[in-house]
């Protein structure tokens, strides 16, 4: 194995066996003289590949490509028919809901149990248990068998217990990184971290941008069953995917009720020209939750937030906004300590924890001296008009900081201090619309040009 490599998988094949009766399953047992009652099947062929120390791989391949075969080969939980693994390093896998955890034990005894498969010694996982169930934050349940948690409280203790195992290696699957939106951008932290100090990540999803805003590299599964593989630069794969994948749509057959459009029908009276302003363009309605107050902080502690929340144009609190609507955010922080040169932050993240806007009070404040006496309420107000956001879950991070540029420290940063949630029915990709997009359409018939 090559000296940097931490993973190296050398003409790696997995081969199943397919019966097509149980009788033939049966036949297999009392089979002689190497008869085969079965048919294989390669989920896995000869794959090589490898990766190094302090890379993120994304995995992605339609549904039956080999993923979770390859990764269960990884984690050494299948065995290669052919080819082989080498491993360089402590693994832990997010791949099935808590595999490994016995539903009759309590949640306390299954995490003695699963970081002791990982190689922790009783008093190492006593110094590191309290850690685990905060993180997981499933509170008394920990005392529970594991057979009465919800699936969202399996993942939570699942993804504490592998953030504190010391992995080198993390596999994991991004369908099962879930649980609610605030632990998942918990998760979301925590594996930023990990990449950020140098661990090894293999993470399997469907979804591209996932990948390509997580990865620098990524491996396509290209064909079942064939040797069809491609690795490369994240973006430069998901692209080559993506045009596979609308290729493939292409090329199949239309499904029972799709009507095509019957082209021999007369069309209705087609206007010269068609205008479609921001309203008509059906605005996407935006969901907003209250002050998560007790988010994960960190700040020295001048001054602390007792309020965050969203507002409309008069000043009225809202649970709801329509995408192009005047907002604001509306922050109050009760200040401790005299603070000179005050700065507000506002972050809004999509569900990977990616920083899609951030605005701060810094340039603003800073021509004029502002200073807070300890005992200030200080409310301040960001305005502006709902984003357009692409369907799914945001979350707001509120900061209040002392300084200037670069220049200051956190008094008080909540993650995750306001959870968004989009109901967005035009934007297919990307993060954001245009604001304010209004459309124009001009149709001139054949024959009716004016002439040059
Ligand atoms: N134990 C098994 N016996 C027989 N065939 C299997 C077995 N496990 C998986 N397969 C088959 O191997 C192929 C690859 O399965 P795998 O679960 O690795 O794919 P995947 O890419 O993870 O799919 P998905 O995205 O749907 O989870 C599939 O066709 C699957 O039906």
């Amino acid at each position: 194995m090559s000296s940097d490599a931490i993973i190296e998988v050398a003409h790696v094949s997995k081969l199943y066996h397919i019966y097509d009766s149980p009788k033939q399953r049966l036949s297999q047992l009392f089979a002689r003289g190497g008869r085969k009652h079965y048919r294989e099947f390669a989920a896995i062929r000869d794959l090589s590949f490898r990766v190094e120390r302090g890379q993120t791989v994304g995995v992605i391949g339609r549904n039956g490509a080999g993923k979770s075969t390859l990764l269960q080969m990884i984690c050494g939980t299948l065995t290669p028919t052919d080819g082989e693994i080498n491993v360089r390093g402590r693994v832990a896998a997010l791949l099935e809901l808590g595999a490994g955890f016995n539903p009759e034990f309590t949640g306390r005894e299954n995490v003695y149990i699963a970081s002791a498969l990982y190689g922790l010694s009783r008093q190492q996982v006593d110094a590191r248990f309290d850690r685990i169930v905060a993180f997981a934050d499933i509170g008394a349940f920990i005392d529970q068998p594991v057979k009465t948690y919800s699936s969202g409280m399996f993942v939570r203790l699942a993804f504490a217990v592998i953030a504190h195992v010391d992995a080198e290696i993390l596999v994991i699957d991004e369908a099962l990184a879930v649980g609610d939106v605030f632990f998942q951008q918990k998760c979301m932290r925590f594996l930023r971290q990990f990449q950020a100090n140098g661990g090894t990540m293999l993470f399997v999803s469907h979804d591209t941008s996932a990948i390509v805003n997580l990865c620098r590299t990524a491996l396509w599964l290209k064909k079942p069953s064939t040797s069809e593989y491609v690795m490369g630069d994240s973006d430069e794969v998901c692209k080559a995917y993506l045009r596979d994948f609308y290729a493939q749509q292409v090329q199949e057959e239309p499904r029972a009720g799709d009507a095509a459009p019957d082209l021999a029908a007369p069309a209705p009276a087609q206007p010269g020209a068609v205008s479609f302003t921001p309203d008509t363009l059906q605005p996407s309605v935006v969901q907003i939750s209250g002050f998560n107050a007790g988010g994960e902080s960190f700040g020295r502690g001048g001054g602390r937030f007792v309020d965050a929340c969203f507002v409309n144009a008069r000043g009225q609190r809202i649970d709801t906004a329509r995408a192009g609507e005047p907002v604001a955010v509306r922050l109050q922080v009760r200040i401790d300590q005299q603070v000179v040169y005050p700065a507000f932050g506002i972050t809004i993240k999509d569900r990977l924890g990616q920083f899609i806007i951030s605005e701060s009070t810094d340039q603003a404040f800073r021509s004029s001296r502002v200073v807070f006496a300890a005992g200030d309420l200080v409310t301040v107000e960001f305005a502006f008009r709902m984003p357009e956001l692409l369907q799914g879950h945001y979350m707001v991070d509120i900061a209040f900081a002392e300084g200037q540029g670069h220049d200051h420290v956190q008094h008080h940063w909540i993650h995750d201090a306001i959870a968004l949630s989009s109901l967005n029915g035009r934007l297919v990709q990307g993060i954001c619309g245009l604001p304010e997009l209004s459309l124009r359409l001009a149709r001139t018939p054949v024959g009716a040009e004016l002439p040059a």
